[in-house]
């Protein structure tokens, strides 16, 4: 598509010499010392001839690929499209304003007459033009840039409406093109500038509950990755885990003494919890306990091998319960914890010794993440020589950096440490590990979950709840939901089962993702089992509704392929146009959510395909039945509409980490 516009910028541009040398001819045979100029004359006829011959084959090589690009597989956004569409268009139209940005709109399809996407720039120009003495209408502007516009296939016709809108309706042709591409080729993504991108997620704390904060790092985390790998980007999943630490001490001197044979036999470590609570304990009343806990933090540093033993063990209890976490939500991680920066903190503080970096402060060795001095320092070192978060993040940026070669890190961290992160980017740019026009590094901050009575998520004991018994109670609620449906009656074991976990995880991962991020959110059952309204369950329960549709005609439509090559796809009722355009706009909004990593925006591009299809549903037959339930007649094109937004559901689902069940 992008050759197409160069093509076509070219063809613009030869347009407007051949005009210019016609001029210069008519100019030059007007004039009488004609015999003088008689060469000059020929040599210019000679080369308008070729200039023409030129343009035509051009003109003929565009209408080619015009209709070729409508029948490649590639696919893109409308909107970025229509940008490059408009961007020649000011450039042509207006040269000197050629870089200003693009304004392009979806318009509202409540107002269809006023198109489908909107060139909202004319206002701005026309400001522009009068602060330089040009006095030129937006209507007028908006006319020349209609004028301008390079032909595209995707384009119907433009019109100038309003105060200076120029209005694009998108051409039915295309769209049913492109809906038999995601039929024939499957959802392709369109074209983004790839990168190599590190997502840091989940990281909980060796020894510690996974409390829900982590969970919902762990639901953005592998919606973000998903979304990036969709777009093609080269995406490594991190987990960054707390296994390194002070409290690591204390937990291996108190594995020496309740299990004084661990070097032999695995020891029975059931509650980790309470092991940390009577280690910590210890720690803060027995003197020599205390001692004996230091001098283990600096053998365990130091790689001696008792000592490492023991911490293995201890991380190896925490891990599997993580992992039985991660494998119920499907969520694929690689570890990569605070200790494996052990050596690299050595460096980076040498680094940024080095670097002058480093300040004394009352034993500490500190670094202020400004030149100025602004801000918050980071502790490097602290007093007793150790290391802290601090040190692991910078050692863990450079590390991203200078040895994965990344060129976009994303840190799906609680809003709570957004302080923390801000001050780590500022330090790692200016001791010049971070180079911002190169790298782009990214806290993808949330809120915090709230209970039913909106004070922070605890058990009703007070406690933090656990994961798995939070996951459990999912469970739980949704085979009550199923049940009380009578699924149970109709659907067979494997399938109630599989349901069961689609509804119960695709909830409680849907309704995290599906309010803007940024904000608390209200953690309820009783919401997010809702069949009404934006949530899984109603996503779920129409997803499985359009797959009976294909499913009622048995064998005819088994061979999709078969039927994509015999029937056209109509958008002639004012419904089905309204569903192509609603599933069209699938780039578009990947490409919204990938910019500041926001999944909402699919969430309500999800909850707005199935309210779409649903209108059309219920305004276009798609199967006629008689009154036996009889099959009498069959819109093959709608079926195939039906088929293609399950594919766009499909895709959106897998982002989101739903499972669509065809039977619910
Ligand atoms: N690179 C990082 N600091 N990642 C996030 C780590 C989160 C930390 N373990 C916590 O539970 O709060």
């Amino acid at each position: 598509m992008s050759e197409l516009i160069l093509e076509l910028s070219k063809l613009s541009d030869l347009e407007r010499t051949t005009e210019e040398l016609s001029t210069q001819v008519k100019s030059v045979t007007g004039k009488d010392h004609y015999a003088e100029t008689a060469d000059d004359l020929i040599k210019l006829q000679l080369k308008n001839t070729k200039l023409k011959h030129r343009l035509s084959i051009i003109r003929q090589s565009i209408a080619y690929e015009a209709k070729s690009a409508m029948e490649v597989t590639e696919s893109f956004s409308i909107t970025e499209h229509l940008e490059n569409v408009f961007a020649r268009a000011i450039s042509l139209a207006f040269p000197e304003y050629g870089n200003i940005p693009v304004i392009i709109a979806p318009v509202n399809s409540a107002s269809a007459k006023y198109g489908d996407y909107q060139c909202n720039n004319a206002m701005g120009l026309a400001k522009k033009m009068k602060e330089m003495g040009v006095n030129r209408t937006p209507r007028d502007i908006a006319n020349e840039l209609q004028k301008c516009c390079p032909l595209s296939p995707i384009i119907n016709k433009l019109e100038v409406g309003g105060a200076g809108f120029v209005n694009v309706y998108l051409s039915k042709d295309y769209a049913a093109q492109s809906l038999k591409n995601i039929l024939r080729h499957g959802i392709k993504p369109p074209r983004v500038l790839k990168r190599r991108v590190l997502v840091d997620f989940s990281s909980p704390n060796i020894a510690k509950q996974m409390h829900v904060g982590h969970l919902r790092s762990t639901i953005i985390g592998e919606s973000v990755c998903r979304l990036l790998e969709f777009l093609q980007h080269d995406v490594i999943r991190i987990n960054h885990l707390g296994d390194w630490g002070t409290q690591f001490g204390m937990l291996i001197a108190h594995l020496e003494d309740r299990f004084p044979d661990f070097l032999n036999k695995s020891p029975p470590i059931g509650d980790l919890q309470s092991f940390y609570k009577e280690s910590k304990k210890r720690f803060d009343t027995e003197e020599e306990f205390k001692k004996r806990a230091y001098n283990r933090v600096v053998s365990l540093q130091s790689g001696e091998p008792n000592s490492r033993k023991a911490w293995q063990l201890i991380c190896d209890v925490s891990r599997q319960e993580f992992q039985a976490i991660y494998d119920r939500l499907d969520v694929t991680l690689r570890e990569r914890g605070e200790s494996f920066y052990q050596s690299r903190m050595l460096s980076v503080v040498d680094f940024l010794r080095n670097k002058n970096m480093l300040e004394h402060d009352e034993g500490r060795q500190i670094m202020w993440p400004n030149e100025d001095r602004s801000g918050i320092p980071l502790t490097i070192v602290k007093s007793d020589g150790g290391f802290t978060y601090d040190t692991s993040d910078m050692a863990a940026i450079r590390h991203r950096i200078e040895e994965e070669h990344c060129t976009w890190i994303i840190y799906v961290v609680d809003s709570g440490q957004s302080t923390h992160f801000n001050t780590i980017f500022k330090a790692a740019e200016r001791c010049c590990i971070l180079n911002p026009t190169a790298h782009r590094v990214h806290h993808v901050q949330f809120g915090v979950v709230l209970g039913e009575d909106g004070k922070k998520f605890k058990t009703r004991s007070g406690d933090t709840v656990k994961l798995s018994d939070l996951l459990n109670e999912g469970m739980k609620r949704s085979l009550e939901q199923l049940r009380s449906r009578g699924r149970d009656e109709i659907l067979t074991a494997q399938e109630l089962f599989e349901a069961q976990e689609a509804v119960a995880y695709g909830c409680i991962k849907y309704s995290d993702l599906c309010h803007n991020r940024i904000s608390d959110y209200v953690f309820s059952f009783d919401k997010m089992l809702d069949d009404r309204g934006n949530t899984a369950v109603y996503l779920l329960y129409t997803y499985t509704r359009i797959c009976s549709i294909a499913r009622n005609l048995g064998d005819d439509f088994c061979y999709l392929l078969k039927v994509l090559d015999t029937v056209e796809i109509v958008l002639n009722h004012e419904k089905e146009w309204k569903l192509a355009k609603t599933l069209l706009k699938m780039h578009d909004i990947m490409i919204k959510c990938s910019k500041d990593l926001f999944l909402h925006f699919l969430c309500e591009f999800c909850y707005e395909v199935c309210t779409v299809f649903t209108e059309f549903y219920d305004s276009c037959y798609c199967i006629k039945k008689n009154k036996d339930g009889e099959i009498i007649e069959v819109n093959r094109s709608r079926v195939l509409m039906c088929e293609a937004t399950a594919a766009v559901l499909r895709q959106c689902f897998y982002i989101l980490g739903l499972k669509p069940v065809s039977k619910l």
